[in-house]
Formats: C-alpha cells, structure tokens, sequence
C-alpha cells in the first residue's frame, strides 16, 4: 500500500501512525496502531475522531493486516468489529461494507488495498469539492458560527465545514468564525481553535450557550456544521448541540448549511428518528479530562445524560453542502439525496 498522510493518520512502509486528538491542541503524541483491538479502542476513547477519518483509518488497518497475511476469516471479523466501534457515523460502515466486497475477491490483498487507497484519495477529493461549493456562499466579511470540529484532522483532506472556511479564506474573504468550545469534550475549544489558529483565520472561542444572544444581536451571519449521518429525507445527526443552533438559526433568520461527502448520507435511512444516537460515559458530563489532567466537579451520584448527538430535520436547514454539489429544500424533498 503507497504512503497515505493526512492530519491525523499517517501510514508509509507498513506503519499506521494515528494522532491523539485526546491530547491536542496541547500535545502531539502518534499512537502507532497494529490490531482491530487498538483500533476500537481509538476510535471508541475518540483519540481518533470525525465520521470520514475513523472510517478511513479502519479501512487502512484492515488492508494493512491483509498485507501482511491475516487470514480471510479473521479479516472478515476484524471488519464486523470496526463497523461497529461507534453507531452512529454511517462512514464507518459504508468503508467497511466497501472492505468487506473488496474481501469477498479472489485477490483480496490486492482489492483490499486499492479499495483503502480509493477511500482515502476520494475523501481528499470531496474535502476539496465540499469547500469550493461551499466557500462560494460565503461574502467577504461574514461572521460564520461553527460547532464542534470538522477539520482536516477529521478528514483526509481540509475538513468539511471547517474546510469550507479555508477556502473562503484563502480565496481572499474577510471572515470571523464564532467556535462553540462544544461541551461535554470540546472539539471546538481544542480542536477547531487549533486548526483555525494554524490556519490564520480570525475566530472567537464561546460556550455553546452563548451562541443565541450572538445571533440576538445579529453578529452571526451564516452557521456551517458537519454531519455524521444524513437521512434520506435531509434530517441529519451531528454532535449534540447542533439542534440547538439549527433552531435558533430558525428563530432568529440565520442561514444554516450542513456540509458533509456523500458517504455521510444513508438512503437506507428514512429520517432522522431512525438514526442511531451513540450515549456515552456519565465521567464526560460530570467533569472533564484531557492532556491538562482532569477533574469531576458534579456529586458522585449524580445521573447523567450524555447522548454524543443529536438530529437536525431537513425543516431547519438552509442548505447541504455536499461533494457534488449545494442542494435546497425543494431538492431535497423531491428525494434528490437519493439518486447521488
Ligand atoms: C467531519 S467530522 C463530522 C462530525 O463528527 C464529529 O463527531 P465526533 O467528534 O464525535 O467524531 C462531529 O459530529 C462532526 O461534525
């Protein structure tokens, strides 16, 4: 398999290093990850995070195990066990499903590795895509709001939301980004204030309540999110909070895009009530843990709700910024999601 580098995976000469976003922006520690065990367990612990990048990550271990002589049997459980190391990003699954057909071929080395190779290199193109439609509905002095981290560490190319911003920027456009720190693990705080910062764009970190009295007093333009898995009929899921900006968006005349490739979306998926919502450890809503150290502030008893996400519908949302395209309501209704 060729050298794959992107900002949070590294793969060259039968090594696959993965960056520990756990730990940033503070600290860069490389994991180098050799079994479906160690995988999971960055997938899971979100050491390695963001739908496009946990599905090509696995991708690239499954072909780099088949390299190296695991057997068929073992693979084909080795991809069962990654499709369902998180439930809701449908990416993972759709890049195992497409692992799996590689591994049903006669030459399955060979397939496998063209295939992880393909979803790599595809989702660089889409990144890119994404961006450039993206960017094109932004004006030269927006002020942009954005919830949790959809950057390149997220992708293999410059992100989806995030990347849509870059291109905006880099194409000479005067923006400001309002960065919801975005609670209970702050991808916003650690890690889209990390990449806007390297990437010179002028931002403004916020809790995530403070998002309606900006938009109050008409100081957010245009809100850009990513996705995790997009219905058929337009209702999507992303990190928990995004419903909170798509209504208020709503209240208050705010355009909002959801910008995400089209291995995001689910045809198989009606709408959004059929969409999985990962719930996770009471410890990441009572206190906080990080390469800071960590602390619990709320009573040990305390009863915790922690879904990690929740669902956008099709209703609140101004546009899809996808790889192939800008897609509105009409067209979204009139079912275009699924002939892409
Ligand atoms: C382009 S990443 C899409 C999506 O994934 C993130 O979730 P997590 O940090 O739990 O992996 C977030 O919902 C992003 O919008």
């Amino acid at each position: 398999m060729k050298a794959l580098i992107a900002a949070s995976i590294k793969y060259q000469d039968n090594q696959l290093l993965i960056l520990d976003q756990y730990l940033l922006p503070h600290e860069q520690v490389w994991h180098e990850c050799e079994s479906i065990r160690e995988m999971i367990h960055l997938i899971q612990s979100l050491q390695i995070r963001g739908a496009p990048a946990i599905g090509i990550a696995a991708s690239i271990l499954i072909a780099m195990l088949a390299e190296r002589g695991t057997s068929k049997m073992e693979l084909t459980q080795a991809i069962s066990d990654c499709r369902a190391a998180r439930p809701t990003a449908v990416n993972l699954m759709n890049c195992m499903d497409a692992m799996q057909q590689a591994l049903e071929q006669s030459e399955f080395v060979d397939a496998l590795v063209i295939t992880a190779e393909s979803i790599f290199e595809q989702d660089r193109l889409m990144c890119d895509a994404m961006a450039t439609f993206g960017a094109q509905l932004i004006n030269d002095g927006d002020n942009l709001l954005t919830h949790c981290n959809t950057g390149a560490l997220a992708t293999a190319g410059v992100g989806t939301a995030l990347g849509v911003f870059l291109h905006a920027h880099q194409a000479g456009k005067n923006i400001h980004v309002w960065v919801d720190e975005t609670r209970p693990l702050l991808q916003g705080g650690r890690l889209t204030a990390y990449e806007l910062g390297n990437w010179k764009i002028d931002y403004t970190l916020i809790c995530d309540n403070m998002a309606a009295s900006l938009m109050a007093k008409g100081k957010v333009d245009k809100i850009f999110v990513g996705a995790d898995r997009i219905a058929a009929n337009g209702d999507f899921a992303n990190k928990v909070g995004t419903y909170n900006l798509a209504v208020l968006a709503n209240f208050h005349n705010v355009e909002f895009y959801v910008v995400a490739p089209v291995t995001t979306l689910d045809i198989d998926c009606e709408s959004g009530t059929h969409i999985p919502i990962e719930q996770r450890a009471s410890s990441e809503v009572t206190g906080v843990s990080g390469s800071f150290g960590s602390c619990q502030w709320a009573p040990k008893q305390a009863k915790v709700y922690n879904p990690a996400f929740d669902v956008t519908p099709a209703n609140l949302v101004t546009g899809w910024v996808l790889d192939t395209g800008v897609y509105y309501p009409q067209d979204v209704l009139n079912g275009c999601l699924k002939t892409l």
